[in-house]
């Protein structure tokens, strides 16, 4: 079902990070720009952690100049003006939970990162995390936490509020790189909500909401002071919200709406009944690519991306992870993969190999421990239930080790964040007498692997790969780590 109105609906998103506004918001501005404006887009943050551009935006009407780069380096600039309101943050969130419950809304998007999520490798929500708790004892009376509210602290007040309104149903959207996102994130909320103790409100979002999965692409790397540079030398506009992105594009999404979607099919999006093969294609053979050559990089001493993707041994770990050990877990002859995941591969590494994406290491190496439960636990899972070797796979948590000793010793030269991460933990992995057993023995990084004895085995002769491949390399030889 699209929508048909004259009255323009609305697709709220939560996280006005780069990604929603290189991503959604352009195929939102594709539609309008073909002369279809049933939709628009309304937008805020859900933590005050981006003050200075949310208030760039509204000043703007919420309109900035995207910048987009080719692999030939081909530079493009295009107006974004799709996201007609900018919700400025207040610790009620009441901006958010007013247009939430407006029945004119009926998608709620969201990008909060890997880390927004909270829940263990059984979709249990892990009431450990701090945030998480106290998000839950604010929900229980009755409004989100003030500090630290969560993505499900600030669904259950917009939901609560919607019911209350009789707003409607609405999906729920989850744009973030995350494994089967919609099914996750509904998980986690429902158990939130659960928690929260309000059954009528939980009794509502199952009867009135739906959360198709969905898979996102286009590298959008965190915007530096020359973006805004060239955007002003080549439109003559100073804009200190924009952004860069690459020119490569792609969004699939389970075609499963509660109250109506903006006619994507017709600028490009691929809906679909399942996203199961493109999610497990990208975030195994991209993210999880990403990250190993985002580790490895800072290792050796590499600032970007394409650094460390044109250099040979680095090159080398990323090809041989995805095609050794990943590929064919994916396409195998019981259940035979659509996606030629070869050329897949190819064109990756060709988009990181891209000088001009100039995406850091920092960005890509950051949250590790929502990273490896999310992007490569499965195969090494997957590899050893089928009594497979895990050599090649095993090679990126190691990396990872490796770049938690040495941020442990105060080397990494950017700061690491991670919110997954308790850095107790970490720095006692990292000072344990047997590190890379404390770091296989850790139930966060692996629920039901944690201390597998193969698991530890692969660990331990990866990592010895890998301090020899540190040692060995042109840009560390003689440097202490
Ligand atoms: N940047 C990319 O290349 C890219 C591509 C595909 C998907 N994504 C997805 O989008 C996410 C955001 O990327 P970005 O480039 O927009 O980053 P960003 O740093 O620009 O924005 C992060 C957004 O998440 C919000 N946020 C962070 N932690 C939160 C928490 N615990 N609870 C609630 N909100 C929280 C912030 O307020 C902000 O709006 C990624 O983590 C990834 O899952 C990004
Ligand atoms: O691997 C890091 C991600 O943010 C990546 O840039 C993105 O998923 C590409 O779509």
């Amino acid at each position: 079902m699209t929508a048909s109105s004259d009255t323009p609906l609305v697709m709220l998103h939560l996280g006005l990070g780069s990604f929603h506004r290189a991503h959604q918001a352009v195929y939102q501005q594709a539609l309008h720009d073909a002369g279809d404006a049933r939709w628009v887009l309304a937008g805020g943050n859900i933590r005050n952690d981006m003050a200075e551009t949310v208030a760039t935006l509204q000043a703007a009407g919420g309109a900035y100049t995207l910048e987009t780069v080719s692999p030939e380096g081909e530079r493009v600039y295009q107006r974004i003006t799709a996201i007609r309101e900018v919700i400025g943050h207040d610790a009620a969130l009441s901006g958010l939970i007013a247009w939430g419950a407006d029945p004119a809304t009926r998608i709620i998007s969201f990008t909060v990162t890997e880390a927004g999520y909270y829940l263990d490798a059984k979709n249990r929500l892990d009431l450990g995390f701090a945030d998480l708790a106290a998000d839950i004892a604010a929900a229980r009376a009755g409004h989100p936490h003030p500090a630290t509210p969560t993505l499900y602290g600030a669904l259950t007040a917009i939901l609560r509020a919607r019911m209350a309104a009789a707003g409607g149903p609405v999906t729920l959207l989850n744009c973030d790189n995350l494994r089967h996102n919609g099914d996750r994130s509904r998980a986690g909320l429902l158990q939130f909500i659960e928690a929260a103790g309000d059954a009528d409100l939980l009794a509502w979002v199952q009867a009135h909401t739906s959360s198709p999965n969905a898979m996102v692409d286009r590298i959008t790397p965190r915007p530096v002071p020359a973006v805004r540079e060239r955007v002003r030398a080549a439109t003559g506009i100073d804009d200190a919200a924009a952004l860069m992105g690459e020119s490569f594009i792609q969004w699939v999404i389970e075609d499963r709406f509660a109250a109506g979607r903006p006619a994507w099919e017709t600028v490009g999006v691929q809906m679909v009944d399942s996203v199961d093969a493109y999610e497990e294609a990208k975030i195994r053979l991209l993210n999880a690519t990403h990250s190993c050559i985002a580790w490895a990089g800072t290792l050796v001493g590499h600032t970007y991306i394409h650094e460390g993707t044109h250099d040979p041994v680095i090159r080398q770990m990323a090809y041989d992870y995805v095609t050794c050990d990943t590929i064919p877990v994916l396409d195998t002859p019981e259940r035979p993969c659509p996606i030629n995941l070869a050329d897949y591969r190819d064109v990756v590494l060709a988009r990181f190999g891209n000088p001009a994406i100039a995406d850091t290491n920092q960005r890509v190496a950051m949250d590790g421990f929502s990273k490896i439960p999310g992007f490569i636990a499965p195969t090494i899972r997957e590899r050893l239930a089928r009594d497979e070797g895990i050599a090649s796979v095993a090679l990126l948590p190691a990396l990872f080790l490796a770049y938690l000793q040495v941020w442990h010793r105060g080397g990494i030269a950017y700061t690491y964040q991670d919110q997954a991460m308790d850095p107790v933990v970490a720095h006692a992995i990292c000072e344990a007498a047997d590190p890379v057993a404390a770091f296989c023995a850790d139930g966060p990084l692996w629920g039901a692997l944690a201390g597998d004895a193969r698991l530890v085995r692969a660990v331990r002769d990866a990592l010895a790969r890998v301090q020899s491949f540190v040692a060995a390399h042109p840009l560390r030889r003689g440097v202490a780590g």
